[in-house]
Protein backbone atom coordinates (compact mmCIF):
# COMPACT_ATOMS: atom_id res chain seq x y z
CA UNK A 1 0.00 0.00 0.00
CA UNK A 2 1.94 3.03 -0.92
CA UNK A 3 0.27 5.65 1.60
CA UNK A 4 0.50 5.52 5.45
CA UNK A 5 -1.29 8.87 5.90
CA UNK A 6 -2.90 8.62 8.97
CA UNK A 7 -6.90 9.74 8.66
CA UNK A 8 -9.74 10.14 11.20
CA UNK A 9 -10.97 6.89 9.99
CA UNK A 10 -7.64 5.21 10.98
CA UNK A 11 -8.12 6.67 14.62
CA UNK A 12 -11.54 5.80 15.08
CA UNK A 13 -10.89 2.22 14.14
CA UNK A 14 -7.67 1.94 16.17
CA UNK A 15 -10.02 3.39 19.14
CA UNK A 16 -12.53 1.06 18.52
CA UNK A 17 -10.39 -1.77 18.29
CA UNK A 18 -8.50 -1.03 21.47
CA UNK A 19 -11.97 -0.16 23.46
CA UNK A 20 -14.21 -2.96 22.48
CA UNK A 21 -10.77 -5.52 22.69
CA UNK A 22 -11.38 -6.67 18.97
CA UNK A 23 -7.79 -8.39 18.60
CA UNK A 24 -4.92 -8.23 20.52
CA UNK A 25 -1.25 -7.43 20.24
CA UNK A 26 0.41 -9.81 18.12
CA UNK A 27 -2.27 -12.06 17.06
CA UNK A 28 -2.71 -13.66 13.47
CA UNK A 29 -5.64 -12.46 12.10
CA UNK A 30 -7.08 -14.34 8.78
CA UNK A 31 -8.93 -10.81 6.94
CA UNK A 32 -11.65 -12.22 4.49
CA UNK A 33 -11.31 -9.65 1.22
CA UNK A 34 -14.00 -9.88 -1.71
CA UNK A 35 -12.10 -7.32 -3.48
CA UNK A 36 -15.22 -4.76 -2.98
CA UNK A 37 -14.68 -1.36 -1.24
CA UNK A 38 -15.80 -2.64 2.46
CA UNK A 39 -13.06 -4.97 2.36
CA UNK A 40 -10.77 -3.37 0.49
CA UNK A 41 -11.05 -0.52 3.10
CA UNK A 42 -10.86 -3.31 5.76
CA UNK A 43 -7.45 -4.25 4.76
CA UNK A 44 -5.73 -1.30 4.28
CA UNK A 45 -6.95 0.00 7.80
CA UNK A 46 -5.39 -2.76 9.29
CA UNK A 47 -2.12 -2.81 7.13
CA UNK A 48 -1.63 0.45 8.40
CA UNK A 49 -2.30 -0.04 11.86
CA UNK A 50 0.00 -3.52 11.85
CA UNK A 51 2.66 -1.67 12.76
CA UNK A 52 1.27 -0.37 16.34
CA UNK A 53 -0.27 -4.02 17.17
CA UNK A 54 2.36 -6.26 15.67
CA UNK A 55 -0.11 -7.98 13.92
CA UNK A 56 0.58 -11.33 11.54
CA UNK A 57 -2.06 -10.49 8.91
CA UNK A 58 -3.32 -12.97 5.89
CA UNK A 59 -5.55 -12.17 2.99
CA UNK A 60 -8.32 -15.05 2.37
CA UNK A 61 -10.73 -15.09 -0.49
CA UNK A 62 -13.50 -16.94 -1.66
CA UNK A 63 -14.69 -18.09 -5.33
CA UNK A 64 -18.05 -18.47 -5.24
CA UNK A 65 -17.87 -19.38 -9.24
CA UNK A 66 -21.52 -17.67 -9.74
CA UNK A 67 -20.31 -14.93 -11.84
CA UNK A 68 -18.27 -15.09 -14.80
CA UNK A 69 -15.65 -12.63 -13.28
CA UNK A 70 -15.16 -14.77 -10.16
CA UNK A 71 -11.76 -16.68 -11.24
CA UNK A 72 -10.70 -12.67 -12.59
CA UNK A 73 -11.93 -11.55 -9.02
CA UNK A 74 -9.41 -13.55 -6.97
CA UNK A 75 -6.83 -13.08 -9.34
CA UNK A 76 -7.19 -9.46 -8.36
CA UNK A 77 -6.99 -10.16 -4.66
CA UNK A 78 -4.04 -12.56 -4.67
CA UNK A 79 -2.23 -9.49 -6.73
CA UNK A 80 -3.22 -7.56 -4.22
CA UNK A 81 -2.03 -9.47 -1.52
CA UNK A 82 1.33 -9.94 -3.07
CA UNK A 83 1.77 -5.99 -3.46
CA UNK A 84 1.30 -6.05 0.48
CA UNK A 85 3.52 -8.35 1.12
CA UNK A 86 0.74 -10.61 2.86
CA UNK A 87 -0.06 -14.40 2.66
CA UNK A 88 -3.12 -15.50 0.72
CA UNK A 89 -5.02 -17.92 0.85
CA UNK A 90 -7.99 -18.62 -1.64
CA UNK A 91 -10.91 -21.66 -1.36
CA UNK A 92 -13.09 -22.07 -4.49
CA UNK A 93 -16.37 -23.83 -4.35
CA UNK A 94 -16.51 -27.25 -5.82
CA UNK A 95 -19.80 -26.15 -7.74
CA UNK A 96 -20.79 -22.77 -8.58
CA UNK A 97 -23.10 -21.64 -5.51
CA UNK A 98 -26.32 -19.47 -6.94
CA UNK A 99 -28.08 -18.77 -3.80
CA UNK A 100 -27.19 -15.71 -1.39
CA UNK A 101 -28.00 -17.94 2.09
CA UNK A 102 -25.70 -20.95 0.22
CA UNK A 103 -23.59 -18.63 -0.51
CA UNK A 104 -22.67 -17.12 2.84
CA UNK A 105 -23.18 -20.32 4.13
CA UNK A 106 -20.17 -22.04 2.43
CA UNK A 107 -17.73 -18.52 2.53
CA UNK A 108 -17.74 -19.36 6.24
CA UNK A 109 -17.61 -23.07 6.45
CA UNK A 110 -14.43 -21.72 3.69
CA UNK A 111 -13.27 -19.63 5.83
CA UNK A 112 -13.27 -21.45 9.16
CA UNK A 113 -11.19 -24.10 7.32
CA UNK A 114 -8.08 -21.83 6.03
CA UNK A 115 -8.71 -20.63 9.77
CA UNK A 116 -7.69 -24.22 11.37
CA UNK A 117 -5.52 -25.72 8.90
CA UNK A 118 -3.39 -22.77 9.53
CA UNK A 119 -3.62 -21.77 12.82
CA UNK A 120 -5.62 -18.23 12.64
CA UNK A 121 -8.21 -18.06 15.64
CA UNK A 122 -9.38 -14.85 14.30
CA UNK A 123 -11.44 -14.19 10.98
CA UNK A 124 -11.98 -10.39 10.29
CA UNK A 125 -14.97 -9.11 7.97
CA UNK A 126 -15.73 -5.89 6.46
CA UNK A 127 -19.15 -5.92 7.00
CA UNK A 128 -20.27 -2.12 7.92
CA UNK A 129 -22.77 -0.09 9.40
CA UNK A 130 -24.57 0.28 6.10
CA UNK A 131 -24.99 -3.76 6.50
CA UNK A 132 -26.48 -3.34 9.75
CA UNK A 133 -29.08 -1.49 8.93
CA UNK A 134 -30.08 -3.61 5.92
CA UNK A 135 -30.07 -6.81 7.94
CA UNK A 136 -32.30 -4.86 10.63
CA UNK A 137 -34.79 -4.59 7.79
CA UNK A 138 -34.51 -7.15 5.91
CA UNK A 139 -35.30 -9.23 9.24
CA UNK A 140 -37.72 -6.43 10.85
CA UNK A 141 -39.78 -7.52 7.32
CA UNK A 142 -39.06 -11.46 7.95
CA UNK A 143 -40.29 -11.03 11.47
CA UNK A 144 -37.63 -12.10 13.45
CA UNK A 145 -37.61 -10.82 17.29
CA UNK A 146 -35.00 -8.38 18.62
CA UNK A 147 -32.08 -11.53 18.11
CA UNK A 148 -32.39 -11.41 14.47
CA UNK A 149 -32.63 -7.62 14.35
CA UNK A 150 -29.21 -7.34 16.35
CA UNK A 151 -27.71 -10.28 14.28
CA UNK A 152 -24.41 -8.41 13.24
CA UNK A 153 -22.29 -8.23 16.31
CA UNK A 154 -18.83 -7.27 16.62
CA UNK A 155 -17.44 -10.46 17.43
CA UNK A 156 -19.15 -14.28 17.06
CA UNK A 157 -17.88 -17.25 17.67
CA UNK A 158 -17.81 -19.41 14.72
CA UNK A 159 -16.78 -22.84 15.23
CA UNK A 160 -13.74 -24.83 17.27
CA UNK A 161 -12.46 -21.74 18.93
CA UNK A 162 -12.23 -19.99 15.86
CA UNK A 163 -14.15 -15.91 16.49
CA UNK A 164 -15.42 -14.08 13.48
CA UNK A 165 -14.71 -10.07 14.14
CA UNK A 166 -16.38 -7.40 12.30
CA UNK A 167 -14.20 -3.73 13.43
CA UNK A 168 -16.20 -1.89 10.49
CA UNK A 169 -19.61 -1.80 12.09
CA UNK A 170 -19.86 2.01 12.68
CA UNK A 171 -18.36 2.65 9.54
CA UNK A 172 -20.88 3.44 6.66
CA UNK A 173 -20.66 2.21 3.01
CA UNK A 174 -20.21 6.09 1.81
CA UNK A 175 -17.31 6.29 4.03
CA UNK A 176 -15.53 3.11 2.64
CA UNK A 177 -16.03 4.31 -0.71
CA UNK A 178 -14.39 7.82 0.27
CA UNK A 179 -11.91 6.05 1.79
CA UNK A 180 -11.15 3.32 -1.06
CA UNK A 181 -10.91 6.86 -3.57
CA UNK A 182 -8.72 8.94 -1.16
CA UNK A 183 -6.11 5.95 -1.20
CA UNK A 184 -6.93 4.84 -4.79
CA UNK A 185 -7.70 1.20 -3.57
CA UNK A 186 -8.55 -0.80 -6.81
CA UNK A 187 -11.89 -1.64 -5.90
CA UNK A 188 -13.38 -5.12 -8.00
CA UNK A 189 -17.15 -4.53 -9.04
CA UNK A 190 -19.26 -7.10 -8.34
CA UNK A 191 -22.33 -6.97 -11.04
CA UNK A 192 -24.59 -8.75 -8.61
CA UNK A 193 -24.94 -5.77 -6.34
CA UNK A 194 -26.44 -4.42 -8.70
CA UNK A 195 -29.40 -7.00 -9.37
CA UNK A 196 -32.32 -6.32 -8.04
CA UNK A 197 -33.85 -10.06 -7.79
CA UNK A 198 -31.86 -10.54 -4.47
CA UNK A 199 -34.08 -8.94 -1.78
CA UNK A 200 -31.07 -6.94 -0.12
CA UNK A 201 -30.12 -5.64 -3.39
CA UNK A 202 -33.13 -3.86 -3.55
CA UNK A 203 -33.22 -3.05 0.81
CA UNK A 204 -29.89 -1.36 -0.55
CA UNK A 205 -30.85 0.50 -3.71
CA UNK A 206 -34.84 1.27 -2.97
CA UNK A 207 -35.58 0.77 0.45
CA UNK A 208 -32.92 2.60 2.20
CA UNK A 209 -33.42 5.61 -0.45
CA UNK A 210 -36.74 6.01 -0.13
CA UNK A 211 -36.40 5.66 3.93
CA UNK A 212 -33.57 8.49 3.50
CA UNK A 213 -35.49 10.88 1.47
CA UNK A 214 -38.46 10.80 3.23
CA UNK A 215 -38.08 9.59 6.45
CA UNK A 216 -34.58 10.23 7.90
CA UNK A 217 -31.31 11.62 5.93
CA UNK A 218 -29.36 9.43 8.54
CA UNK A 219 -31.58 6.32 8.59
CA UNK A 220 -28.51 3.90 8.76
CA UNK A 221 -26.65 5.02 11.07
CA UNK A 222 -30.08 5.33 12.96
CA UNK A 223 -30.86 1.55 12.47
CA UNK A 224 -27.71 0.47 12.95
CA UNK A 225 -27.82 2.18 16.43
CA UNK A 226 -31.27 0.34 16.99
CA UNK A 227 -28.95 -2.68 16.37
CA UNK A 228 -26.06 -1.60 18.90
CA UNK A 229 -29.16 -1.26 21.33
CA UNK A 230 -30.47 -4.61 20.88
CA UNK A 231 -27.00 -6.20 21.42
CA UNK A 232 -26.51 -5.75 24.79
CA UNK A 233 -30.83 -6.45 25.51
CA UNK A 234 -30.07 -9.77 23.52
CA UNK A 235 -27.34 -10.30 25.97
CA UNK A 236 -28.58 -9.80 29.18
CA UNK A 237 -31.98 -11.40 27.88
CA UNK A 238 -30.05 -14.46 27.10
CA UNK A 239 -28.15 -14.73 30.56
CA UNK A 240 -31.08 -14.24 32.25
CA UNK A 241 -33.17 -16.88 30.17
CA UNK A 242 -30.08 -19.32 30.66
CA UNK A 243 -30.38 -19.05 34.12
CA UNK A 244 -34.18 -19.44 34.23
CA UNK A 245 -33.41 -22.69 32.03
CA UNK A 246 -31.38 -24.18 34.60
CA UNK A 247 -33.28 -23.09 37.35
CA UNK A 248 -36.65 -24.92 35.76
CA UNK A 249 -34.89 -27.98 34.86
CA UNK A 250 -33.18 -28.39 38.57
CA UNK A 251 -35.93 -27.71 40.60
CA UNK A 252 -36.29 -31.41 40.68
CA UNK A 253 -34.11 -32.43 42.53
CA UNK A 254 -35.36 -30.29 45.25
CA UNK A 255 -39.14 -30.77 45.25
CA UNK A 256 -38.85 -34.65 44.60
CA UNK A 257 -39.52 -36.77 41.57
CA UNK A 258 -42.23 -35.73 39.11
CA UNK A 259 -45.06 -37.43 38.93
CA UNK A 260 -45.26 -39.52 35.74
CA UNK A 261 -43.18 -41.28 34.62
CA UNK A 262 -41.57 -42.06 37.55
CA UNK A 263 -38.63 -40.78 37.63
CA UNK A 264 -37.58 -39.84 34.26
CA UNK A 265 -33.96 -38.29 33.60
CA UNK A 266 -34.64 -34.02 33.36
CA UNK A 267 -32.58 -34.33 29.60
CA UNK A 268 -32.09 -37.61 27.93
CA UNK A 269 -29.80 -37.48 25.38
CA UNK A 270 -30.19 -39.34 21.94
CA UNK A 271 -28.25 -39.71 19.14
CA UNK A 272 -28.56 -36.46 17.53
CA UNK A 273 -30.17 -34.60 20.32
CA UNK A 274 -32.49 -34.59 23.49
CA UNK A 275 -35.13 -37.11 23.57
CA UNK A 276 -36.76 -36.37 26.53
CA UNK A 277 -37.07 -32.17 28.78
CA UNK A 278 -38.81 -32.00 32.01
CA UNK A 279 -39.58 -28.38 32.89
CA UNK A 280 -41.28 -27.69 36.40
CA UNK A 281 -44.40 -24.82 35.84
CA UNK A 282 -43.87 -23.30 39.37
CA UNK A 283 -40.34 -21.71 38.76
CA UNK A 284 -41.36 -20.56 34.77
CA UNK A 285 -44.49 -18.98 36.01
CA UNK A 286 -42.77 -16.69 37.99
CA UNK A 287 -40.90 -15.42 35.23
CA UNK A 288 -41.63 -12.79 32.56
CA UNK A 289 -43.01 -13.59 29.57
CA UNK A 290 -39.80 -12.77 27.48
CA UNK A 291 -37.82 -15.09 29.05
CA UNK A 292 -40.14 -18.08 29.21
CA UNK A 293 -40.32 -18.05 25.24
CA UNK A 294 -36.76 -18.12 25.20
CA UNK A 295 -36.65 -20.77 27.20
CA UNK A 296 -38.93 -22.28 25.09
CA UNK A 297 -37.21 -21.55 22.23
CA UNK A 298 -34.24 -23.68 23.62
CA UNK A 299 -36.11 -26.42 24.51
CA UNK A 300 -37.36 -26.66 21.26
CA UNK A 301 -33.97 -26.19 19.66
CA UNK A 302 -32.59 -29.29 21.62
CA UNK A 303 -35.73 -31.28 20.59
CA UNK A 304 -36.51 -30.61 16.86
CA UNK A 305 -32.95 -29.66 16.13
CA UNK A 306 -34.33 -26.44 14.00
CA UNK A 307 -35.38 -22.82 14.53
CA UNK A 308 -38.46 -23.14 16.13
CA UNK A 309 -41.00 -20.95 14.26
CA UNK A 310 -43.10 -18.12 16.51
CA UNK A 311 -46.07 -20.34 16.33
CA UNK A 312 -44.24 -23.67 18.03
CA UNK A 313 -42.59 -21.11 20.82
CA UNK A 314 -46.12 -19.95 21.59
CA UNK A 315 -47.81 -23.14 21.78
CA UNK A 316 -44.84 -24.47 23.70
CA UNK A 317 -45.81 -20.97 26.22
CA UNK A 318 -48.86 -21.61 26.62
CA UNK A 319 -48.69 -24.85 28.47
CA UNK A 320 -46.85 -22.81 31.59
CA UNK A 321 -50.39 -21.89 32.52
CA UNK A 322 -52.73 -24.34 31.05
CA UNK A 323 -54.79 -26.80 32.88
CA UNK A 324 -53.30 -29.76 33.87
CA UNK A 325 -53.58 -32.82 31.14
CA UNK A 326 -53.29 -30.71 28.80
CA UNK A 327 -50.78 -31.23 25.29
CA UNK A 328 -49.96 -29.93 22.15
CA UNK A 329 -50.52 -31.33 18.76
CA UNK A 330 -47.26 -32.92 17.41
CA UNK A 331 -44.34 -31.04 16.38
CA UNK A 332 -42.34 -31.50 13.31
CA UNK A 333 -40.91 -35.48 13.35
CA UNK A 334 -43.34 -36.27 16.20
CA UNK A 335 -42.53 -34.76 19.25
CA UNK A 336 -45.02 -33.15 21.55
CA UNK A 337 -45.54 -31.37 25.19
CA UNK A 338 -47.78 -32.35 27.89
CA UNK A 339 -48.08 -30.90 31.57
CA UNK A 340 -48.52 -33.03 34.41
CA UNK A 341 -49.25 -31.82 37.24
CA UNK A 342 -46.28 -29.04 37.46
CA UNK A 343 -44.16 -30.31 34.90
CA UNK A 344 -44.29 -29.74 31.09
CA UNK A 345 -43.07 -33.02 29.34
CA UNK A 346 -41.35 -32.56 25.59
CA UNK A 347 -40.81 -35.99 23.77
CA UNK A 348 -38.74 -36.80 21.00
CA UNK A 349 -39.89 -40.29 19.98
CA UNK A 350 -37.02 -40.57 17.51
CA UNK A 351 -34.59 -40.44 20.19
N1 LIG B 1 -15.76 -13.81 -1.86
C1 LIG B 1 -15.34 -13.41 -0.67
N2 LIG B 1 -14.13 -13.76 -0.23
C2 LIG B 1 -13.68 -13.37 0.98
N3 LIG B 1 -14.40 -12.61 1.83
C3 LIG B 1 -15.63 -12.24 1.44
C4 LIG B 1 -16.16 -12.60 0.18
N4 LIG B 1 -17.39 -12.07 0.08
C5 LIG B 1 -17.62 -11.39 1.23
N5 LIG B 1 -16.56 -11.48 2.05
C6 LIG B 1 -16.40 -10.89 3.40
O1 LIG B 1 -17.67 -10.67 3.98
C7 LIG B 1 -17.90 -9.27 4.18
C8 LIG B 1 -19.33 -8.91 3.91
O2 LIG B 1 -19.85 -9.58 2.81
P1 LIG B 1 -20.80 -8.95 1.76
O3 LIG B 1 -21.50 -9.99 1.05
O4 LIG B 1 -21.53 -7.82 2.38
O5 LIG B 1 -19.63 -8.52 0.85
P2 LIG B 1 -19.51 -7.46 -0.27
O6 LIG B 1 -20.81 -6.83 -0.61
O7 LIG B 1 -18.71 -8.10 -1.34
O8 LIG B 1 -18.63 -6.43 0.56
P3 LIG B 1 -17.24 -5.83 0.21
O9 LIG B 1 -17.57 -4.45 -0.29
O10 LIG B 1 -16.45 -5.85 1.45
O11 LIG B 1 -16.61 -6.72 -0.79
C9 LIG B 1 -16.93 -8.60 3.22
O12 LIG B 1 -16.61 -7.30 3.66
C10 LIG B 1 -15.74 -9.52 3.27
O13 LIG B 1 -14.95 -9.30 4.43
Amino acid sequence: MPSTLWTPLHAKIHRQIRSRQLFRRNQRLLVAVSGGQDSLCLIKLLLDLQPKWGWDLAVAHCDHRWRTDSQANAHHVENLAKTWGSQFYLQIAQEPLHSEAAARDWRYQALSAIAINHNFDCIVTGHTASDRAETVLYNLIRGTGADGLQSLTWQRPLTDGIVLVRPLLEVTRTQTAEFCQEFQLPIWEDSTNLDLKYARNRIRQELLPYLRSNFNPQVESALAQTAELLQAEVEYLEQAAYQLWQEAMTELSDSGDPPNPPNPPLLREGKGGWGLVALNRRVLQKAPLALQRRVMRYCLQQILQISPSFEQIEKLTALITAPNRSQTDPFPGGAYASVDGDWIYLRNFRL
